[in-house]
């Protein structure tokens, strides 16, 4: 993993320094904060690992600078890695990271969550993208899905998980430690029935997630 984020590190700072992608100060730093924060969940979370090794496709929304799809990516080489990034410049850019770090199972776009509709088996993550009440009423879907949000240390005193049980139920919730943070809470959703018949085209550049794979 040391020898990835060396080389992700050396591109965020040389080639691509120009672009603001991700608040980066040292290596060190970059290994622990965006690395680490990634894919930590695979540690301490066995619903979180499980959900992964059973789903063939992960969805990552709002990868900024490429967390946490590509760490992810990288660690799972036969599984499909696609992101959805609100910023064009983020989405081609981080495009040409993963493409030039070797990764050939990832592919991110320039699109907006809300004009995906996920219509295959999915897990689909949100790592510090906006709350979980705003999120997951715009997320889309005629299948199964589970979906995970990476939180900061505070999330029961900002936000409430009551108003999204109605439709999802809660799988994990868990806090755990991160060296150099105040800690970390993850917060993971299935939807519990499936809306049946096809999406209403009335939303504007709606595509089906199929047909990005
Ligand atoms: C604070 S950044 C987090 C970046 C990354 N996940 C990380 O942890 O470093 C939030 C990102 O979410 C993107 N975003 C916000 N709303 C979005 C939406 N509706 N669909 C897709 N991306 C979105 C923003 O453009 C921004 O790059």
């Amino acid at each position: 993993m040391k020898e990835f984020a060396k080389k992700y590190h050396d591109l965020l700072t040389g080639e691509y320094g120009g672009i603001n992608l991700t608040r980066i100060t040292t290596f060190e730093e970059f290994y622990q904060k965006q690395i680490v924060d990634s894919i930590i969940p695979l540690e301490v979370s066995k619903v979180f690992k499980k959900t992964l090794e059973n789903n063939k496709v992960v969805v990552d929304v709002g990868f900024g600078g490429g967390f946490p799809i590509l760490p992810l990516a990288y660690l799972y080489p036969d599984k499909k890695f696609i992101g959805f990034e609100a910023r064009g410049k983020k989405a081609k850019v981080v495009q040409e990271i993963a493409d030039k770090l070797g990764l050939k199972n990832v592919k991110c776009y320039h699109q907006r969550i809300e004009t995906v509709n996920i219509d295959i088996p999915i897990m689909m993550t949100f790592k510090a993208v906006g709350t979980i009440e705003k999120f997951v009423p715009m997320i889309k879907y005629r299948e199964d899905m589970t979906v995970f949000f990476y939180k900061g240390p505070s999330f029961y005193e900002l936000e409430e998980l009551e108003p999204t049980e109605k439709k999802w139920k809660v799988v994990e919730e868990l806090f755990y430690d991160l060296e150099g943070t105040d800690g970390r809470t993850l917060i993971g959703l299935k939807n519990k029935t499936v809306p049946r018949g096809t999406l209403k085209k009335e939303i504007k550049n709606l595509v089906n997630l199929s047909q990005l794979i």
